[in-house]
């Protein structure tokens, strides 16, 4: 039988030739790789039938036109995208996103991490993703409408609720999801489970809006506590100022930590006297401004226009790098380690670049990877579907309490993964390991299919 080391390496080669221009895609998938040898060195069947490579090739990927038309009477076009990556687990399940950079390779890599992630929730999804090159940025909201209509007018061809579930992502909020509801319900009839993050009012889940930050950090939490430590006057920065850093903010400030700075893509905040989480929700969920109108109504905070907050020249102990991929570079991270840094957790999926995870390894700092510690959103999605399911809503509590149960398994299943095959609390090969582990199995257990 081949050897391990040899059978990465040559998949790692045929990987790059075949797909050398998806970059963020091969970055996702070679972070896996560099993790899941000694897994595989225990359990040599899945060497012995390519497993890996059957799970880097999506089951399906749909590629479609989204024609729609300008407040003034422009004939538009954008790019539509699913990847239905991996159904070994449940139905495809992931999000959508609606940003400029969007393209197969940012739709394969959210689409692979997902598999994983949803894996370590335990519930039964299988992983996918979607979403469009789509700028919902200063569109009116008729263009907006419109748009919505003509994705899910492509996209219900293949979506339903035992078959592939979508939600939202970067770009794609619960407005969105009630005029894709909207048109799919028109098409097929009414389905409640078809998406989630709906709005409560048609069976969204109560605590789906805040389940990815107040997950992330519940998950840091937990590690704080099996540190003997806890995140009261804990110094946090937050990056990004949309729904998960906005709930980020929320749970971190109600658990006593203090949070100084947030960010978008045009620049940072720093309020020395700790962020007025009123002020951000106006700005963004409200009025859907720039985060630069917050130092108008906070007079005392400053404003770092075009400035990454992860170069911030100030010391704290927690970055939440909240907005999206690769915004931790390795000039970045050495920037965390001189500000004192103790943790980094991801509610970004992989915000932190391969080179920037090794300076955080190389310096001590935990490091918890988005496929764990942003599984939250996910999470009450599926029990969005559960309560869609049985017809019935359940309470705010009631949800709350079983994300921080969710949180709290996959906190301690990667800690214990990493202890059993890599170095202690090395938590990314642990939720890849631990991720990976369930999905093998169940893909085996299914035969070639
Ligand atoms: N929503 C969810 O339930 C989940 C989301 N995630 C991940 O969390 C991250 C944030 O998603 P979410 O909060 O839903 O999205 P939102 O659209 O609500 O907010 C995104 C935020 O990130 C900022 N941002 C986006 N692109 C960039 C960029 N290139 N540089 C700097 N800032 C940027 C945005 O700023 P601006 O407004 O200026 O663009 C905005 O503040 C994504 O990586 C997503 O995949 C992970 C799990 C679940
Ligand atoms: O809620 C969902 O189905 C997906 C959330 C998501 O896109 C993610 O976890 O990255």
């Amino acid at each position: 039988m081949q050897d391990v080391q040899s059978y990465l390496d040559e998949l790692r080669g045929k990987l790059e030739v075949k797909f050398s221009n998806q970059t963020e895609f091969l970055q996702a998938v070679d972070e896996f790789l560099s993790t899941v040898a000694p897994f595989l060195e225990k359990n040599p069947e899945y060497v012995e039938k390519n497993l890996l490579e059957m799970l880097i090739i999506p089951e399906r990927i749909i590629e479609f036109r989204v024609p729609w038309m300008a407040d003034n009477g422009a004939w538009c076009v954008n790019t539509g995208y699913r990847v239905q990556y991996n159904s070994a687990l449940g139905p495809f399940k992931g999000g959508i996103r609606f940003h400029p950079t969007v393209n197969q390779s940012i739709i394969k890599f959210l689409g692979f991490e997902q598999i994983f992630k949803n894996s370590l929730t335990q519930l039964p999804i299988g992983g996918g993703k979607g979403g469009s090159d789509f700028d919902p940025k200063g569109k009116s909201e008729g263009e907006v409408m419109r748009f919505c209509q003509s994705f899910m007018q492509e996209l219900q061809k293949y979506i339903g609720p035992s078959l592939d579930v979508p939600a939202g992502d970067i770009g794609v909020g619960g407005r969105e999801i009630g005029y894709l509801f909207g048109e799919y319900k028109r098409l097929n009839g009414y389905q409640t489970g078809v998406l989630t993050g709906k709005p409560v009012s048609f069976w969204g889940s109560l605590a789906r809006t805040e389940a990815t930050g107040y997950g992330l950090v519940y998950f840091v939490n937990h590690l704080l506590m099996d540190q003997g430590d806890s995140l009261a006057d804990k110094r946090v920065l937050v990056s990004g100022s949309g729904n998960v850093a906005i709930y980020a903010i929320q749970k971190a400030q109600a658990l006593g930590a203090k949070v100084y700075g947030c960010s978008d893509s045009s620049g940072y905040i720093i309020d020395e006297d700790g962020i007025d989480l009123a002020v951000v929700k106006e700005i963004k969920e409200v009025k859907r401004g720039r985060i630069s109108d917050y130092v108008k109504l906070r007079p005392n905070a400053k404003y770092f226009e075009k400035e990454n907050i992860w170069d911030v020249n100030l010391s704290f102990d927690i970055a939440l790098p909240c907005a999206t991929q690769n915004e931790i570079s390795e000039a970045s991270a050495q920037n965390l380690v001189k500000q004192g840094v103790k943790i980094v957790g991801e509610g970004a999926n992989m915000p932190t670049s391969m080179a920037a995870v090794e300076v955080l390894k190389q310096n001590n700092i935990f490091y918890c990877p988005g496929k764990a510690a942003n599984a939250g959103g996910v999470s009450v999605s599926a029990l969005e579907m559960a309560q869609n399911s049985q017809r019935l809503p359940w309470t705010f509590e009631e949800v709350d309490q079983k994300l921080e149960a969710i949180m709290l398994s996959i906190y301690e299943t990667c800690r214990d993964t990493a202890a059993e095959y890599a170095e202690p609390m090395d938590l990314m090969a642990g939720a890849n390991i631990a991720g990976f582990q369930r999905v093998a199995t169940a893909m085996v257990s299914q035969g070639l299919v």
